[in-house]
């Protein structure tokens, strides 16, 4: 699945509305996979529900276009046909950076988080100052053959390969509630693949944040 919406760059292969850390919050409660204003996320688990959330007042937001353009768009990155969102640009930004991690603070420390999960490498940025901030633990989402605890791996597509991802069994224990946090989506494949895998530890309840959709508890 390519995740489609609308852009301000043009370019549709990667929506400048998704420049912006995409998050997910996954709790216990079962039930079935479903985006607002895309087709439904790949995912073999027919009892996954997923929603769109995004801050109420994101369109108002004035700190969204400030991190939105601290973002660095470099053409045919790694290779012809990639638009690449560059967010080493991001972290250069003292203030574009803090409100990145101040925006998800806000919006989560009242939710009973207790697991945020990154994604590597560039969850493990955004991850560990918010789950600091909203006092969850900080689970890492690897690469394959880097832990070394038991591990459960899903494997998934990406815009320029495949990978596979590995997480520590026991790190989110049934009944927490945890957010996946990663700086973009571009096919959905890592997304997918996050998704999937802590569904093989819980039961999930995903929620989905992006910069123009609007908070929603349910779709
Ligand atoms: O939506 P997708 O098509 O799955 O792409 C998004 C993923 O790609 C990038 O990571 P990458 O795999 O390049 O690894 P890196 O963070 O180690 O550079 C990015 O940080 C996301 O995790
Ligand atoms: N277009 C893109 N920009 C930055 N990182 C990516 N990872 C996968 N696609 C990407």
């Amino acid at each position: 699945m390519r995740v489609v919406c609308c852009s301000n760059s043009g370019v549709s292969a990667f929506p400048s509305c998704l420049r912006f850390p995409p998050l997910i919050a996954i709790s216990t409660t079962p039930s079935s996979i479903r985006f607002l204003n895309s087709p439904p996320l790949r995912s073999t688990a027919s009892s996954q529900h997923v929603t769109i959330m995004a801050s109420k007042n994101s369109q108002q937001d004035t700190r969204l276009a400030r991190i939105a353009s601290a973002i660095r768009v470099i053409p045919d990155f790694p290779k012809p046909g990639i638009l690449f969102q560059d967010i080493t640009t991001l972290l250069l930004d003292t203030k574009a950076f803090k409100d990145t991690i101040d925006l998800f603070v806000e919006r989560y420390r009242d939710q009973n988080i207790n697991v945020v999960a990154g994604v590597e490498a560039r969850g493990f940025i955004f991850g560990p100052p918010i789950a600091l901030a909203i006092g969850a633990k900080f689970v890492p989402m690897r690469k394959p053959n880097k832990l070394p605890g038991e591990v459960i791996s899903e494997e998934y597509s990406l815009e320029y390969g495949t990978d596979k991802m590995e997480m520590h069994v026991g790190a989110v224990q049934p009944g927490e509630r945890a957010l996946i946090i990663d700086d973009l989506i571009a096919t959905g494949g890592t997304l997918g693949a996050a998704i999937k895998l802590l569904g093989k530890l819980v039961n999930t309840n995903v929620l989905w944040a992006s910069k123009e959709n609007p908070l929603s508890e349910s779709c």
